[in-house]
């Protein structure tokens, strides 16, 4: 009684952190500098500390998230995943904000593509960046977790400034992550009606039809990211209607196909048979799914030492200035194009 008490008097202090604010975990401080982006119940802010520059994703403490995103890359970072993001910090000022320090990443592969020619990167980054988005969801379906969100705006390069991380893809934003083993390992069965997640463009077949997802739908995801990153659109690019999205899917599995995988590498036909056989129990075949990707390597000459199509002409590397040059105005107008979608 005198707990429920507490909690009806508690009054409603819930507040973001300001540019200029410090905060503060023992006696560690990080300084926020400037806003990089604004998420769904938050903010991303540069931050230092010392010389380190740093980000820092805050929430509203009452309708913070942030301990499932904690959660995952705290097994990320224990199992040394080398495209996820770096966990530095996390905390709370009660009843007010919680926020998570991680490594700064330079712009998200959306951003990064919307700002080339004809909005299509040159096949090379392309493939590239599809083979270690790969990767990352490799590592971290291996940690446990699903993503359950996967598309470019999730992905990013780190940036020169921080150890030359700028050759790395990362996996960041896990806000609708869940594990998918339990805790001796085993998968967790399937849900019954379980509402939509995820974002209309890349969402699944299984996620159009309100299946619970599982890695194969992470994987689905990812094909369908591929197919835009090489050609520079999705045939459903324009169409809003979730069920007319859905359609367009099932199309470009059957008549539509040879349209669908049209300027796309032969070995695409069977990376899209490959995601069509896995079942909400599979394991993704990841290695023979990168042996696919590198086949295309070898036959378009693709060098791992390419540079990416974002590198600065003069130094070949993706800068922090790159990073600051996302407004959070930006943000807003880049993330209207990825309509992402909380059940
Ligand atoms: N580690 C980082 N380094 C640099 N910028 C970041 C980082 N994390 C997030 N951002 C920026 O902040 C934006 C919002 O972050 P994030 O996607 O994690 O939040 P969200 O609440 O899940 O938002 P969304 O609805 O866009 O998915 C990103 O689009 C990006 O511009």
């Amino acid at each position: 009684m005198a707990a429920k008490e507490t909690a009806k008097a508690q009054p409603n202090t819930d507040r973001l952190p300001v540019v200029g604010d410090e905060l503060q975990i023992e006696n560690r401080r990080y300084r926020l500098q400037a806003v990089l982006g604004d998420g769904g119940y938050g903010t991303v802010f540069l931050a230092t500390d010392g010389e380190r520059k740093l980000a820092v994703k805050c929430e509203r403490y009452s309708k913070s998230m942030l301990h499932i995103e904690v959660n995952v890359l705290r097994v990320a970072n224990e199992q040394k995943c080398k495209h996820i993001c770096d966990l530095v910090d996390y905390g709370s000022v009660r009843h007010e904000y919680s926020f998570m320090v991680m490594s700064l990443l330079s712009k998200d592969l959306h951003r990064l593509r919307s700002e080339q020619p004809d909005r299509r990167f040159s096949f090379s980054t392309a493939i590239r960046a599809s083979a270690q988005a790969l990767k990352a969801i490799e590592e971290l379906h291996t940690a446990g977790f699903l993503s359950r969100d996967i598309k470019p705006g999730n992905f990013a390069p780190g940036v020169r400034d921080d150890n030359h991380q700028n050759r790395v893809i990362f996996l960041y934003d896990f806000g609708l992550a869940r594990k998918y083993v339990d805790k001796n390992g085993n998968l967790l069965p399937s849900r019954k009606d379980v509402g939509w997640r995820g974002t209309t463009r890349y969402g699944s077949l299984s996620a159009h039809q309100r299946q619970d997802l599982a890695r194969r739908d992470d994987i689905e995801s990812w094909f369908y990211m591929v197919v835009e990153m090489t050609k520079g659109s999705l045939p459903w690019r324009t169409v809003v209607d979730r069920t007319a999205v859905q359609l367009a899917k099932t199309h470009a599995r059957t008549s539509g196909r040879v349209q669908f995988l049209y300027e796309c590498p032969r070995q695409f036909d069977s990376l899209l048979n490959m995601v069509d056989d896995l079942q909400f129990e599979s394991t993704p075949k990841y290695e023979a799914m990168m042996d696919l990707i590198n086949q295309t390597c070898d036959e378009h000459e693709v060098k791992a030492k390419d540079r990416w199509d974002w590198d600065d002409e003069n130094n070949s590397t993706a800068s922090l200035s790159q990073t600051l040059s996302l407004s959070s105005k930006e943000h807003v107008k880049k993330d209207a194009s990825q309509d992402k979608q909380l059940a």
